[in-house]
C-alpha cells in the first residue's frame, strides 16, 4: 500500500456565481449557444498537497479561505474544476453539522443504520454500537430524534460513529467546535489514539489554534484558496496567530481612524522610505454645511514642499502613491473630482460620508524625520469662510489631534504650522499648540462649550514600554493615561475607568477615590495615569470608559455620578492568551494559589 495518503495536485475549484436565477437555470440545461452570465469566484487555486500515512494535519485560516473545500474535495462530496486528488483509503468525513444523520430518525437508529452502510451488523454492529453510546456520553438521549439534539449532542454523536468505524483517514471540519471543551478534549485523545494504533491519517480543520496544536504535528495555512504556510504546527500556528493579532489591533485602529480596514492597513504599514501622516478636514457637528473647494495641500519645511498633493487629479485617491486622499465609498465627504478654473479639484461638503470627515495621506522621506521641527501644512483652495472648517492629525496614540482651522491668508492660501510635538511627541497633551484645546474625535457640541470647565484632551492605551497598542497579552500591563485640561480651577475631581465587554458586562471600574487618592485642586494641563499590572481580564474584546467625575460619595454611590468629561466606551482594546485552550480560561484571570497534601 502507497505511503501517501493524499496527493493533491494544482487542484482549483471555480464557483459560478451567476447574476440571476434564470442565468442559473440557462446554464443548467447546457444548451449549446446559450450561456448563462456569470461571474468567476475560485475558492481553491493550484493547490498542491501530500499527506503521508498516519499524518496528522491541521489546516487553519480566515473564514472564507477554502479549507472546507479542500476537505470536502478530498472527502470526495465536491469535485474539483481542474487538478488531480489521489486519495489511498478508506475515507470518514465529519463536515457540517445537520449532514450524515437523518433528524426524524433516534440517535439508535441512525448509528445502527450508518454501521449497517459500512458493512457492519449483528454482534459486531451492537458492539460498536455500545462503544459509541459509551463515549458519546449520550445514554439518556440514544432514544429522541435527532432533530431534537443541541449542536453540541449532535458533534458528540457524529464524531463518536466516524471514529468507531476505523477510518484509515478522518476528515473533521470544526465540527468539534459545537461540542464543550470537555468533549473536545476527549476528540484529541481519540483522535491520537486511532493514529498511534491504527495508523489513521487525520485531516483536522479548526479555528481553535490550541486544538491543533494539541493534534497535529503539520499545518498548513490557507488564505485566499491557496496554502500560504506548510510547516511544523507550532511555527505555522505562531505565525498564524501573530498575524490574527495585527488584524485584531487592525481592526481597533480602523475603527479609531474612521476609515475602512484596506486604508488604515496601508497606513500602518511600515515603511523604511516614507513616514506617512494622516489628517482630515472636519467641523464641528456632522457634516459641513457649506462647500470648501480643495486644490491641493503641500506639506513644507520652510519655503521647500516635502510632499504635496494636486487634489482632483487622475489618481490622487491612489493609496498606493505616497501622498492621496481617502475617497472611501459613501464613507467620507470628498466631492468627486470637479473642474475649477481649467483644471481639477475636489470639494470638502455633505456628501454624506459615514464618517462625516474628508481624510488624505502626506508621506515625507523617512531621512527627514528627524528635521521636522517647523513643518507647515499649506491647503490652497476657497474655503466659505462661513464655516470653520479644522485639519486634525492622527497619532500614533490612536486619536485625531486638532492642528488648526484654515483661515483664509488672502489668496486661497492656508498655511497651518504643526509644532514638532504634534508630529515628534504625539502622545503629549500639549500637541496641539495653534487651537485652544487639543480635541479628540466625536465630541459634542457641548463638550466646546465656552462654559466647559474641564476636558479630557487624550487618552492613551499603552504596555509596559509605553508603546501604543490595541491588542495585549493576558497577564501583561496595561496603563490607561487620562489627558485633561482644567479651564478653570477644579476642587477635588475623580478620575474614573470603566472596562465594559462587547455584550455590555462591566467587568471592572477603577477611580482616584477608590484608590484613596484625593487630587485637591487641578487648574491648566495635567496626566492621570490608570496601571492595570497585571490585567486580570481574560481573553476577548473590551471597551474602555474614561470620565473626569465632578465628585463621588462612596457611601451612597449612584449609577452615573455627574462628569465634567466622559468619553463613554470610546476606546477599545482585545486580550490574547499565550496559553493553549484560550476559550478555556474564562472571563478574568485571578491569583490564585495552589495547595497539595497527599
Ligand atoms: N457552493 C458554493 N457556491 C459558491 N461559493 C462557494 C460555495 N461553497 C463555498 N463557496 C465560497 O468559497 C469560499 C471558500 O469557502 P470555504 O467554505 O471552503 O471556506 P472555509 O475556509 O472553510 O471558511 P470557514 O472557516 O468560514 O468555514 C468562500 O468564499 C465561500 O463563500
Amino acid at each position: 500500500m502507497s505511503d501517501i495518503a493524499i496527493r493533491a495536485t494544482r487542484v482549483s475549484k471555480m464557483y459560478k456565481m451567476f447574476k440571476s436565477r434564470r442565468d442559473q437555470v440557462i446554464d443548467l440545461l447546457g444548451l449549446p449557444f446559450f450561456k448563462g452570465r456569470h461571474d468567476e469566484f475560485w475558492a481553491l487555486r493550484d493547490l498542491d498537497l501530500v499527506v503521508p500515512r498516519g499524518g496528522k494535519i491541521g489546516i487553519i485560516g480566515h473564514n472564507g479561505a477554502g479549507k472546507s473545500t479542500l476537505l470536502k474535495i478530498i472527502a470526495g462530496q465536491v469535485t474539483p474544476s481542474s487538478g488531480q486528488v489521489e486519495v489511498n483509503g478508506r475515507v470518514q468525513a465529519l463536515m457540517e453539522l445537520g449532514t450524515g444523520f437523518h433528524p426524524e430518525f433516534t440517535g439508535r437508529e441512525n448509528v445502527f443504520s450508518a454501521l449497517s452502510y459500512q458493512g457492519i451488523v449483528g454482534t459486531a454492529a451492537r458492539r460498536r454500537f455500545d462503544e459509541i453510546v459509551e463515549f458519546s456520553e449520550l445514554e439518556e438521549f440514544i432514544d429522541n430524534p435527532v432533530k431534537t439534539y443541541s449542536a453540541g449532542m449532535y458533534a458528540r454523536l457524529a464524531f463518536s460513529v466516524a471514529t468507531a468505524i476505523e477510518p484509515e483517514i478522518l476528515i473533521i471540519d470544526e465540527v468539534l467546535g459545537a461540542g464543550d471543551a470537555y468533549f473536545a478534549g476527549k476528540c484529541v485523545d481519540r483522535m491520537n489514539e486511532i493514529t498511534r494504533k491504527e495508523g489513521a491519517t487525520i485531516l483536522f480543520v479548526s479555528h481553535d489554534a490550541s486544538s491543533v496544536l494539541r493534534l497535529c504535528d503539520r499545518s498548513i495555512w490557507m488564505k485566499k484558496g491557496r496554502c500560504i504556510m506548510d510547516g511544523p504546527a507550532h511555527e505555522v500556528v505562531k505565525e498564524y496567530v501573530d498575524a490574527m493579532r495585527f488584524e485584531t489591533e487592525l481592526r481597533h485602529r480602523s475603527r479609531e481612524m474612521h476609515l475602512g480596514k484596506g486604508t488604515a492597513r496601508g497606513i500602518m504599514a511600515s515603511s523604511d522610505a516614507f513616514k506617512k501622516f494622516l489628517f482630515r478636514f472636519k467641523v464641528n457637528g456632522e457634516h459641513p454645511q457649506r462647500s470648501h473647494l480643495i486644490r491641493r495641500i503641500t506639506l513644507q519645511k520652510g519655503e521647500s514642499a516635502l510632499s504635496s498633493l494636486d487634489v482632483g487629479d487622475a489618481m490622487d485617491n491612489a493609496i498606493q502613491e505616497p501622498n492621496y486622499i481617502i475617497s472611501e465609498k459613501d464613507a467620507t465627504d470628498w466631492s468627486q473630482p470637479i473642474q475649477d478654473n481649467g483644471g481639477l479639484a475636489r470639494l470638502y461638503c455633505d456628501c454624506r460620508g459615514t464618517e462625516q470627515h474628508a481624510p488624505f495621506v502626506l508621506s515625507v522621506p523617512a531621512y527627514l524625520r528627524s528635521e521636522l521641527p517647523e513643518l507647515l501644512l499649506v491647503v490652497e483652495g476657497d474655503v466659505d469662510a462661513r464655516e470653520e472648517v479644522f485639519v486634525e492629525i492622527w497619532d500614533d496614540a490612536g486619536h485625531y489631534t486638532r492642528v488648526g482651522t484654515l483661515n483664509d491668508q488672502g489668496n486661497g492660501r492656508y498655511a497651518i504650522p504643526l509644532s514638532d510635538r504634534a508630529i515628534d511627541e504625539p502622545n503629549t497633551p500639549s500637541a496641539c499648540k495653534s487651537s485652544a484645546v487639543s480635541k479628540t474625535q466625536s465630541q459634542t457640541e457641548d463638550e466646546f462649550s465656552p462654559d466647559r470647565v474641564l476636558a479630557i484632551t487624550q487618552v492613551e492605551l499603552t504596555d509596559s514600554t509605553g508603546t501604543s497598542k490595541r491588542v495585549f497579552p493576558m497577564g501583561t500591563e496595561l496603563d490607561v493615561t487620562i489627558h485633561y485640561e482644567a479651564f478653570r480651577e477644579v476642587k477635588d475631581p475623580v478620575f474614573a475607568v470603566t472596562f465594559h465587554r462587547l455584550d455590555g458586562v462591566q467587568m471592572d471600574h477603577k477611580n482616584s477615590k477608590l484608590l484613596n487618592f484625593n487630587i485637591g485642586n487641578v487648574m491648566g494641563t495635567g496626566v492621570a495615569k490608570f496601571s492595570f499590572s497585571p490585567l486580570r481580564l481574560g481573553p476577548g474584546d473590551y471597551l474602555v470608559t474614561v470620565a473626569v467625575l465632578k465628585y463621588l460619595d462612596i457611601d451612597s454611590w449612584i449609577d452615573q455620578p455627574p462628569s465634567y468629561d466622559r468619553h463613554d466606551r470610546r476606546y477599545s482594546f482585545s486580550v490574547f492568551s499565550t496559553l493553549p485552550g484560550a476559550k478555556n480560561l474564562g472571563a478574568v484571570f485571578q491569583d490564585c494559589s495552589f495547595i497539595f497534601t497527599n
